[in-house]
């Protein structure tokens, strides 16, 4: 029986980075495949797990959530025949739906031989109030399904900050058990274990009754589409212009690949200005790869009110990746040099 975990949680959250810590301090003995549905054009994150060993299979031509839930399935039984892994992880992109994922998940458990082993949402806990306010109909839906909600970036929040989160989070939740400790205080397994208990606590809930992303309705499982339609037209009647929206619908990413070559400073000013400015759009999540100077590489990562350069590992090609709202994409491109 191969054990499916899926780790969702909104753009820039800490999906990867958890990824990382379970891989290196938990599941080193298993055999792991990821599947990564990234939101953006462009790969970016992939290549440091391949490097690791374990096997990435990426879905970047679509969402999983909701239009290609029949690609996915194929997806899942080809790596369970191919591999035949001990534990597959799937990466949902930040933007999609997690109830979206655990039923397509579902769907294809009964004829694979799978068992969805853990479904959990990183959120940083310095955002959530912003993001539930700005995009909550995608983000709240991560966390009013997730059986375990893993906080991240908790070790530089004051305690009424974190307190104020956690509160936010149980106003949707009040099942999931809510990893306030900062991660480099606990072990993989500790995190591991807190997940797969999370597990039990919320499959009474998604077993019983399904909560409607959008008006926050309840919906009684099995409830026929027919009916969830008459159900939300019913609703927009009522409330004006309510109907749900597709990922792509809300976020836009801009991705390009160049061989331009960027001094630390003007990259860094690059990314001061796009964090800083909302004249681009909302911007939301930024990362690549570029070359530098001296054939050395630079590692970047952006989210709102934040942004990290690193050093790093040559890659294939100079690769960024900007998603977010009502992008103003030529401005952006303009502003890394590249138009
Ligand atoms: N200080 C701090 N930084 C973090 C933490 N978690 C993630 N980061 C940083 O936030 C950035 C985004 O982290 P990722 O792990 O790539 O996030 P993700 O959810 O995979 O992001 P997507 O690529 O948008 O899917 C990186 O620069 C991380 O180093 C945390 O707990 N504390």
């Amino acid at each position: 029986m191969t054990k499916i975990d899926i780790i969702s949680g909104f753009l820039g959250a800490g999906k990867t980075t958890l990824i990382k810590k379970l891989l290196k301090e938990a599941l080193g003995q298993e055999k792991i495949v990821l599947i990564e549905n990234e939101f953006g054009e462009i790969g970016i994150d992939s290549g440091f797990l391949k490097e690791a060993g374990i096997q990435v299979t990426e879905m970047n031509s679509g969402c999983i959530c909701c239009s290609l839930v029949g690609d996915f399935g194929t997806a899942l039984k080809e790596v369970v025949s191919k591999y035949a892994p001990d534990r597959i992880i799937i990466e949902p992109s930040g933007v999609g739906k997690l109830s979206d994922v655990i039923k397509a998940v579902q769907k294809e458990a009964e004829n694979c031989s799978l068992s969805l082993n853990s479904f959990v949402t990183v959120a940083d806990a310095k955002k959530c109030q912003m993001y539930m306010k700005n995009f909550g109909e995608f983000y709240n839906n991560q966390i009013e399904y997730a059986g375990t909600i893993i906080l991240s970036r908790t070790g530089q929040l004051q305690e009424e900050k974190l307190q104020k989160a956690v509160e936010l989070i149980r106003e949707h939740n009040q099942k999931a058990a809510v990893i306030t400790t900062p991660w480099e205080e606990l072990d993989g397994e500790k995190i591991l274990s807190v997940m797969e208990e999370g597990n039990q606590l919320s499959r009474e809930l998604f077993d019983k009754e399904e909560i409607c992303p959008g008006c926050g309705h309840h919906h009684e499982h099995g409830e026929d589409h027919h009916h969830e339609h008459e159900h939300h037209h019913h609703h927009e009647h009522e409330h004006g212009d309510h109907h749900h929206h597709h990922a792509d619908e809300v976020f836009t990413s801009w991705g390009i690949e160049t061989l331009k070559k960027f001094e630390e400073e003007s990259l860094e000013n690059i990314l001061k200005q796009l964090s800083e400015k909302d004249s681009f759009g909302t911007i939301l999540r930024a990362k690549g790869i570029v070359e530098s100077g001296n054939k050395t590489w630079i590692h970047f990562d952006l989210v709102p009110g934040e942004y990290e350069i690193r050093r790093g590992d040559a890659d294939y090609t100079g690769r960024i990746c900007v998603i977010g709202a009502k992008l103003d994409t030529e401005k952006i491109q303009k502003l890394f040099g590249l138009s």
